[in-house]
């Protein structure tokens, strides 16, 4: 028999288990009394709704879209066999993530995560289970800890900040760049540098294309037996990009854990070091090199993506809105002065630095949706009926610009985040009015050193720099991609010195 005719048979075989199976579960779900599911699309049997979504590319506006004409803010959209169930109310968002964290706190098995995290070993990608709790054990208590935030904080983020600024002061000094700065590429080399090998572009394009194809509506994520057929694309795509991220890291690593082997190296200087030493109770590495190499992967993301982002976003708003660039140098001034460089210790007097922040994380989310929840039994949800299997995504945009909750939510206006001058502002919303860093026991633990970064980059942009829009234009164009939730176009903003010389000069 020819191979084309084998493989017609199996499809249809395949097609018709699949069309038993979930016509039998229809049927079932029918005949059982439970509440309706949340309004939204079915589509076909064995596809759901893929076929429309695929006809309307982003899939993320498209379910926005879906969730506008049906006047609600939980829905259920069939794609394959997995009811995907977006949320933009902020109450019902508290039901799943805090009020039945327990059962709403694994995440999916589907391919685009089995490619990014070598098959579930990562702390933010594997399904409940020994290896989350491994991994977030090892992310909390060892990556987190206090001795390592002081390390991280002195040798990488200070360190890292001086670089910064020095780099910016540089470029308003050469007569080339005209002050002009891609504040983007500065971002997120500044955020990468806790991580090996983050210097080339390559790798960090490579980072965000991943990141872009992770949870993204793949085809293959929701009916895994098409992923033989790469019908979207996606397998391709993210199996170069990995390639390419892991051509520079994975090198370093090797080489790191040989000359750690060869006692060459003696101190710990950053997270890989402490990774490489861990050791189990017999005294042997707790981590195998595989699992290094894949949580490394994936701490990248996490400490690149959403600051860099974020202070993109905050500074390409404040330059539109000059009297708010006004008020943030001024508070800099009367914290810091101008006779030093600010630093960590003045963080907790910066509110209206951290309010900017927060205001950029509440408009321009890095991605359309949280990491997915998937629900581990069949539970009812604000009076809707939640089965088991379902993948619950909060919308971040929907969320932190829901018009019940936000009074006019689409003006970037940071004093809406202090509500009393002596109360610290945090970009921790456990009410998910906002979505920055979540809640509940898949909530992020990189809250300290995420807030730490992300206001560090951005004061000291400001306090060092006055920042105005290009010459050719008189703002900035505050697109937004299509595809995704970056700027449209990185921003490329003016820069000139706010200090005296000698403070750029001796660093
Ligand atoms: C501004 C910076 C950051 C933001 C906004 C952020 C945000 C988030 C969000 C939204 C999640 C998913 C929560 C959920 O599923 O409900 C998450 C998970 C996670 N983040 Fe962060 N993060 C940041 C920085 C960091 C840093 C610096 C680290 C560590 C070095 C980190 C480590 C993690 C880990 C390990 C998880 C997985 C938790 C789990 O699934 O149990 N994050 N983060």
């Amino acid at each position: 028999m020819k191979n084309e005719t084998i493989l017609s048979i199996i499809l249809a075989l395949c097609f018709a288990t699949i069309t038993i199976k979930n016509w039998h579960k229809i049927i079932i779900e029918k005949r059982s009394e439970h509440p309706p599911l949340p309004p939204g699309r079915k589509g076909w049997p064995i596809l759901g709704c893929i076929p429309q979504m695929m006809k309307n590319k982003p899939s993320h506006k498209w379910i926005h879209k879906i969730m506008q004409e049906l006047n609600t803010e939980i829905a259920c959209i069939r794609l394959g066999n997995i009811n995907v169930i977006p949320v933009t109310s902020p109450e019902l968002a508290c039901e799943f993530l805090k009020k039945q964290d327990a059962v709403f706190a694994s995440r999916p098995h589907c391919m685009t995560c089995r490619m990014t995290s070598d098959g579930y070993l990562t702390a933010i990608i594997s399904p409940l289970g020994d290896q989350w709790k491994k991994m977030k054990r090892i992310i909390v208590s060892e990556v987190l800890s206090p001795a390592m935030h002081r390390l991280l904080h002195n040798k990488v983020c200070l360190e890292e900040a001086d670089h910064l600024v020095k780099y910016v002061y540089n470029q308003c000094q050469s007569p080339l760049k005209d002050g002009l700065l891609n504040v983007r590429a500065v971002a997120r080399h500044y955020c990468g540098s806790a991580s090996p090998g983050m210097e080339d572009e390559e790798h960090m394009d490579a980072l965000f294309t991943t990141l872009n194809h992770i949870y993204a509506f793949a085809i293959a994520d929701y009916v895994p037996w098409l992923e033989v057929f790469d019908l979207d694309g996606y397998k391709k795509t993210l199996k170069n990009s990995v390639k390419s991220m892991r051509k520079y890291q994975d090198p370093e690593i090797d080489k790191r854990v040989e000359i750690w082997e060869q006692g060459i190296r003696k101190t710990k200087e950053d997270i890989l070091d402490v990774l490489i030493n861990l050791k189990d109770s017999s005294n042997n590495p707790s981590l195998s090199v595989q699992e290094i190499k894949a949580q490394i992967n994936e701490l990248m993301f996490a400490t690149v993506d959403n600051p860099s982002n974020a202070v993109e976003w905050a500074l390409a708003e404040m330059i539109n809105q000059p009297d708010v660039l006004d008020k943030a140098y001024k508070e800099l001034d009367k914290v810091v002065g101008r006779d030093r460089l600010v630093d960590e210790s003045d963080m907790p007097k910066l509110n209206y630095v951290k309010a900017c922040i927060k205001e950029a994380f509440r408009m321009h989310p890095i991605d359309p949706f949280n990491v997915p929840h998937v629900s581990t039994k069949d539970m009812v949800v604000g009076g809707y009926f939640i089965p088991k299997g379902s993948h619950v995504i909060l919308s971040r945009p929907g969320l932190g610009k829901n018009p019940r909750i936000w009074e006019d939510p689409l003006k970037y206006k940071p004093e809406r985040h202090i509500f009393d001058e002596s109360k610290e502002v945090s970009f921790v919303d456990h009410e998910l009015k906002m979505f920055s860093f979540s809640t509940g026991r898949r909530g992020c633990p990189g809250v300290v050193l995420g807030s730490t970064m992300v206001t560090l980059i951005l004061a000291r942009l400001l306090q060092g720099f006055i920042w105005s829009a290009p010459p050719n234009g008189p703002s900035i164009d505050l697109v937004q991609l299509e595809q995704h939730m970056l700027m449209a176009k990185p921003l490329i903003a003016r820069a000139s010195p706010r200090l005296e010389p000698h403070i750029y000069v001796g660093l």
